[in-house]
């Protein structure tokens, strides 16, 4: 069975963190599925586009380039917002799962990070983690992380922010946020960075020894 390691959890959990780290340890491709619904929300917002334009969003999903993803444009907190509301259409979710099934599918394994990976593009991975923080540490960690690339940030309103993100990314129709049935839950609010990884491994190792 291709290897294929699962990890999902709410907006700044630190899933993101893992996945690169856990994907360079156990030398597999990593696909942050974020990146691929900030795209298509990007293309909106470039085109001018109104975000509700299903067909045009479902366009975009079908022709994205995951290797031209650009990370430094598609963190923007604009973007993120716009990604949080395109994710609602069934259209353009099949559309993207289609191509992170695929990239999932290719040797030598992967490692996917997402809101339902577990749960839909890839249910039946041998490994699946949901990664959790409280909402106030993530809040602090998203403040910390901008004060140091050198921006402004208002920790209050990032509190806000996220808490909307889990509501619309939990309460949407189509493939909410939650953890799979199988996935192991990882609480990383009083764990550092190392400490997660470490966690992380030992669930990954005994899930893998035996497939
Ligand atoms: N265990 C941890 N302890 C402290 N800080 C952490 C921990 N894990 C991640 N971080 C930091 O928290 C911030 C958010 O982490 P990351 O970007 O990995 O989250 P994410 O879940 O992928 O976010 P998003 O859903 O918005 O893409 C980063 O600055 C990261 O360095
Ligand atoms: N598998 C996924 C991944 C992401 N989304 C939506 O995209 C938004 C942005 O994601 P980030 O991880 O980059 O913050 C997120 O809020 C979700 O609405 C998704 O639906 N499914």
């Amino acid at each position: 069975m291709m290897p294929v390691i699962a990890i999902d959890g709410p907006a700044a959990s630190g899933k993101g963190t893992l996945a690169r780290r856990i994907a360079a340890h156990y030398g597999l491709r990593h696909l942050d599925t974020g990146l691929t619904y900030r795209a298509v929300a990007h293309a909106l917002l470039a085109a001018d586009a109104p975000l509700d334009d299903e067909a045009r969003a479902i366009e975009a999903a079908e022709t994205l380039d995951l290797a031209a993803m650009n990370r430094t444009i598609l963190a923007d907190h604009g973007v993120g917002e716009a990604a949080s509301r395109i994710a609602v259409m069934p259209g353009v979710r099949r559309a993207l799962v289609a191509r992170q099934r695929a990239f999932a599918a290719t040797p030598p394994g992967a490692v996917l990070d997402g809101r339902d990976i577990g749960t839909v593009v890839c249910p039946d991975a041998p490994v699946k983690l949901y990664v959790t923080a409280g909402a106030p540490e993530r809040a602090r960690r998203r403040y910390h992380e901008i004060l140091a690339g050198g921006g402004e940030a208002d920790e209050t309103a990032i509190l806000a922010d996220i808490e909307r993100r889990d509501a619309r990314d939990m309460g949407r129709s189509d493939s909410p946020l939650r953890p799979a049935n199988d996935a192991h839950l990882l609480d990383t609010s009083d764990m550092t960075i190392e400490a997660a990884f470490q966690a992380a491994r030992a669930i990954i190792d005994r899930a893998l020894d035996r497939i």
